[in-house]
């Protein structure tokens, strides 16, 4: 696997000091509020695993499957749900935790929905950003790091399901994908 990578961005070190300050953060906003973190499946499993146990309060966790990639190295700007809340969402604190916004596709059409659903706030916590790869503009409130325009994986991130289980968040060879 490591030898499909051709540099790490972000180590394990790294990828933990950030995630103790963005829990740090969230812990201070969201005191006294009926927090409900929404997971959206399969990137940010592991971020949201790791991320909700560095959240110092009482919350809820529910996960979403949505797929907008497929197989495929870009968006097709077709986002399904394959899976939705188990509980309502009305009058709740939505924090959507996602591993990576590159298009903005996959958020704007989340935060849609779940808006729809009466909440009493709705935020967005990412791993990753990558503006250059913008389509749609979107609100981030909570961001790890920014990325550059390449095809990045680890972490949770895929390329065809595969890399998810690196440790770290690394650039994919553009020889593994562009054939
Ligand atoms: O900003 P966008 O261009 O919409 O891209 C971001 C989304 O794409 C990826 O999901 P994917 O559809 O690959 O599903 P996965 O999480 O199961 O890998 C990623 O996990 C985000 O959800
Ligand atoms: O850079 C990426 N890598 C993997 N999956 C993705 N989904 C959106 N952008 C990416
Ligand atoms: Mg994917």
């Amino acid at each position: 696997m490591k030898r499909d990578i051709e540099k790490i961005l972000f180590s394990e070190e790294q990828l933990e000091a950030r995630l103790n300050e963005l829990g740090q953060q969230i812990t201070k906003d969201y005191q006294g509020k009926e927090l409900l973190v929404i997971g959206i499946l399969k990137g940010s499993n592991i971020f949201t695993s790791d991320l909700v146990r560095k959240i110092n309060l009482p919350l809820n966790m529910d996960f979403m499957v949505v797929s907008s990639y497929g197989n495929a190295a870009s968006s097709s700007g077709v986002v399904r749900i394959l899976k939705d809340l188990e509980q309502s969402a009305e009058g709740k604190h939505l924090l959507i935790v996602e591993d990576i916004v590159d298009s903005g596709l996959t958020l704007n059409y989340l935060k849609d929905v779940l808006q729809s659903r009466k909440p009493a706030s709705v935020k967005i916590c990412t791993l990753l950003d990558k503006p250059a790869g913008r389509k749609q503009s979107i609100q981030i409130d909570y961001c790890g790091f920014e990325v550059p325009d390449e095809f990045i994986v680890g972490y949770g991130i895929d390329y065809a399901e595969k890399y998810r289980n690196l440790p770290f968040v690394g650039v994919l060879k553009r020889e593994v994908y562009s054939h």
